[in-house]
């Protein structure tokens, strides 16, 4: 029984803006309050729901994974939860619980449809509010994009792979090549790159691309001797700097990831896939730059992928 305080308070709600409740008065007697305490759960991600609740009074939070993560949305007096599986008939997508005492009108979904073909106007303000939801989420995922990127720039770990980006490499890159160059000791830079990954890409998707990526990175960096260094430097290249390493043995560092690489296959949507590496491979001239040394390599680099790919090339 919905009694005079509620009424008033429906009067206020999104779906009824502009509506008259006397038009639907015998809708709304098939609907029943519901009285939340706080803490209480209204609904929980994965489970049946089959009503629409519309705040009279209080707060719901919305939480989309659980309550260790901020709350997705905050719902007050003339909003309204649950739409979302009268739509598509589906089953609660979050989980929603009262963040103060909250007091509810809970309408079946039945009845909402009902009230839907009685009424032009609550279709309309149905309409309204998923709107406003699907809004607010393209917001919320912006937001989230961005603060990723921003936790990416400030940070040195490629979040993709987990080896180094290029953010660490240009400040580790430097230091080392300096020290290499103090005690005379001998360098070499290798690019290596995932040969025709575009395809890959096109092919199975970007997805199953980042998996390929995840993995080339680990294979790289497992690899390598201990005291070599790798970043992944762009989309699918990797620079690794070899200290203590002469030509040939950084020649034979390259050959050995290439082997590694090619050796290894993936699960995708058309069975067993593999990828093939190129490298270029360049050492340390006295008094060289990284910016000189990463150029020469990768002129290396380019005459691999001239010269067919899946192999290693040596600067001039
Ligand atoms: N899945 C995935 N793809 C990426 C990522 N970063 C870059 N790429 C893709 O890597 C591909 C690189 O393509 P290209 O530069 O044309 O090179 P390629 O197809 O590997 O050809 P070659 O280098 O000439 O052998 C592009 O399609 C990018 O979209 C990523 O983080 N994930």
């Amino acid at each position: 029984m919905i009694d005079r305080e509620d009424r008033q308070r429906l009067q206020h709600a999104k779906l009824f803006a502009n509506i008259s409740l006397e038009s639907i008065e015998h809708l709304l007697e098939r609907c029943h309050r519901l009285d939340l305490e706080r803490g209480e759960h209204l609904l929980e991600a994965g489970a049946a729901n089959s009503h629409l609740y519309l705040i009279l009074d209080g707060e719901l939070r919305v939480y989309l994974a659980d309550r260790t993560m901020p709350e997705h949305a905050v719902f007050g007096a003339g909003d309204c939860v649950g739409e979302m599986s009268l739509l598509d008939g589906q089953k609660a997508s979050a989980l929603v619980l009262a963040a103060h005492d909250t007091r509810l009108l809970a309408m079946p979904h039945e009845v909402l449809w009902a009230l839907v073909d009685c009424s032009h106007g609550v279709a309309r303000n149905l309409l309204a509010i998923m709107a406003g939801r699907m809004r607010n989420d393209n917001l919320a995922m912006v937001n989230s994009q961005t603060q990723s990127l921003e936790f990416e720039q400030a940070s040195s770990v490629d979040a993709l792979t987990g080896i180094h980006n290029r953010r660490w490499l240009l400040e580790a890159y430097p230091r080392a090549i300096g020290r290499c160059e103090r005690n005379g000791e001998s360098l070499c830079l290798i690019i290596a790159d995932i040969d025709l990954f575009k395809r890959f890409n096109d092919r199975f998707g970007h997805l199953a691309g980042d998996g390929v990526l995840r993995r080339v990175a680990r294979q790289l960096a497992d690899g390598l001797r201990t005291q070599d260094l790798i970043a992944r430097y762009g989309g699918e290249e990797f620079l690794i700097l070899l200290p203590h390493a002469g030509l040939d043995e950084a020649l034979l560092i390259a050959e050995r990831l290439r082997d590694l690489v090619a050796a290894c296959a993936l699960e995708t949507s058309e069975g067993m896939q593999s990828v093939t590496l190129s490298c270029g491979v360049a050492q340390m001239r006295k008094g060289e730059t990284l910016d000189e040394l990463t150029s020469r390599a990768d002129a290396a680099l380019l005459n691999a992928k001239e010269n067919g790919r899946d192999r290693v090339e040596t600067a001039e």
